[in-house]
């Protein structure tokens, strides 16, 4: 679904393999260049983790994943492919060797972004023989899941190169902020970097603990940022009278002796000690994968709340989210089934994610119908339903559901979805779905489905198009050679 197929990524570590688990999961091939001998394990493990966050984040079809490849030098990693992504360690000399090499080897119209936090990307381009593609490109950890990445170009870098660079972002589903002027931690490392020099100094002089202290982000402001930002949160903190009463109120504190932002704590080792200690007694308990994996699940989690916020329209992350899922589904492809064998037709392929189980610790009974109506979503887009005849002004509405539950589905289970159509006439479309295990094929539950065909727009129901109901008609015409299913028909309450 990208324009970019291939991408190199030149470092592996924290950034650069979560920078690798984005590509490959968009469909990307990636070429991946580092030398630490335990490369492959570390980046394997992060993306598995940005895998499992992925089956939690969306049920909009992904395309089908890259490839990662480990190559044996930058040279060979960066030839052909048309995006370089570099995150080696935060060091001038470093990077610019690194990124001169990449510059002699890839071709001189690929992408080059740098993961640096801090550097100006004038410095970087220095000694490149094509400093105008460079550009700073940060993100922010995971970058699987944050779908920030604030762009800065330097003295030399062209308008072009920024232009192409967002428009990549965003068909992974990241949003390139493009910062006017470079400057040193360009903007959220500024902030972040402020809040942490003020951290430093409240526990180093034991006003609070590092646990009190996260507690006092997340349990408040924390909360506030991930879905308003800092501006649009004090426009409201100032009431009707908006961000001028709030900046006439509170400006003035901005004066008093609160802050010890310009100095820099010392880290000297009985400093670093005490935070360690008191970070070990905090989070210690938990390894860093466990860690990672923790807080995958809470991004996700509010990345899908924002999605709906808004009268359903998606705020901020969350409608990035519900952009991206657009044309994800837009570009969805049909099943790769054959609509006319006289067999179900086998049309969902999941897993049940983490968050899908409740206290039983088994999949809780909404996500069995998320799973169905996924099915009947696959069926409509076989039979011509799709993106485009949505807009115009046309679809099917679920009008009835009898699910039955027969297994259990567990944590992780890979299952899949079968559709048998009952029968259909110009506006009636009567399915009889089940969702089997894959491992053995047991049905773990059954769900009969009625749908109306309707005119979305006069909100009432109306003949299907002729093209979408001979599709529909060949399916019913294989599967009436079935035997009706023992459980169609079936009612709550009903004898065995
Ligand atoms: N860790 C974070 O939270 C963030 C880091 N960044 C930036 O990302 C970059 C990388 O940082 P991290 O991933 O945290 O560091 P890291 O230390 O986890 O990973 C760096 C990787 O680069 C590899 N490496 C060293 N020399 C190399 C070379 N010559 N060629 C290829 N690979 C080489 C190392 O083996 C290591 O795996 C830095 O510029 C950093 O400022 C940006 C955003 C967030
Ligand atoms: C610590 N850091 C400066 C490398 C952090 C970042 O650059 C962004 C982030 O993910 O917090």
């Amino acid at each position: 679904m990208t324009t970019i197929t291939k991408a190199a990524c030149i470092g592996g570590g924290v950034i650069g393999g979560a920078w690798a688990a984005r590509f490959v999961l968009a469909g990307i091939d990636v070429a991946m260049y580092d030398p630490h001998p335990e490369a492959q394990r570390i980046v394997g493990e992060v993306l598995a983790n940005a895998e499992r966050a992925y089956a939690m984040l969306t049920m909009a079809p992904l395309p089908p994943r890259g490839t990662l490849r480990f190559a044996p030098s930058v040279e060979d990693a960066v030839q052909d492919v048309d995006w370089i992504q570099e995150s080696v360690p935060e060091r001038l000399d470093l990077k610019r060797g690194v990124l001169n090499e990449i510059d002699a080897h890839a071709k001189p119209d690929a992408l080059i972004g740098s993961s640096t936090s801090g550097l100006l990307p004038s410095d970087l381009q220095r000694d490149m023989a094509h400093p105008d593609r460079l550009f700073v490109a940060h993100p922010y950890n995971p970058v699987y899941l944050l779908p920030l990445v604030e762009l800065v170009g330097g003295n030399q870098t062209s308008k072009e190169t920024i232009e192409r660079a967002k428009a990549a972002y965003a068909e992974i589903g990241m949003e390139g902020v493009v910062i006017n002027k470079e400057i040193e931690a360009f903007v959220g490392d500024r902030l972040l970097e402020a809040l942490w020099r003020e951290a430093l100094w409240l526990v180093h002089d034991d006003i609070c603990d590092t646990e009190t202290l996260d507690n006092v982000i997340r349990y408040s402001f924390g909360m506030r940022w991930a879905q308003m930002g800092l501006f649009e949160t004090y426009r409201i903190a100032g009431g009707e009278a908006g961000m001028r009463h709030f900046l006439g109120q509170f400006g003035p504190c901005l004066q008093w002796p609160w802050t010890k932002l310009t100095d820099v704590v010392d880290l000297d080792e009985a400093l670093v000690e005490k935070i360690g200690a008191q970070s070990d007694a905090q989070s210690g308990m938990h390894g860093i994968r466990e860690l990672e994996r923790i807080r995958d699940e809470n991004l996700v989690g509010i990345m899908q709340v924002l999605k709906g916020a808004n009268g359903g329209k998606g705020w901020g992350a969350g409608k990035l989210l519900a952009d991206f899922e657009a044309r994800l589904w837009a570009g969805a492809g049909k099943a790769d089934v054959d609509p006319t064998a006289p067999a179900p037709l086998r049309l969902v392929e999941t897993k049940v994610n983490p968050s899908w189980a409740d206290y039983n610790g088994h999949m809780t009974e909404f996500r069995y119908l998320q799973v169905f109506g996924d099915t009947s979503d696959a069926l409509l887009r076989l039979i011509g339903v799709d993106d485009a005849y949505v807009k115009a002004g046309h679809s099917y509405y679920t009008v009835e559901t009898h699910i039955r539950h027969l297994g259990e589905a567990k944590v992780g289970e890979a299952l899949y979805a079968t559709c048998q159509v009952l029968s259909t006439d110009d506006k009636r479309l009567h399915v009889f779905h089940a969702i089997h295990r894959a491992d053995g094929d047991e049905v773990l539950a059954t769900a009969e489905q009625m749908l109306l065909h309707v005119d979305a727009a006069a909100g009432r129901a109306a003949p299907a198009d002729p093209a979408v109901l001979a599709r529909l008609q060949a399916i019913a015409d294989a599967h009436s050679a079935l035997a009706r299913p023992e459980a169609a028909g079936r009612h709550v309450g009903q004898k065995r």
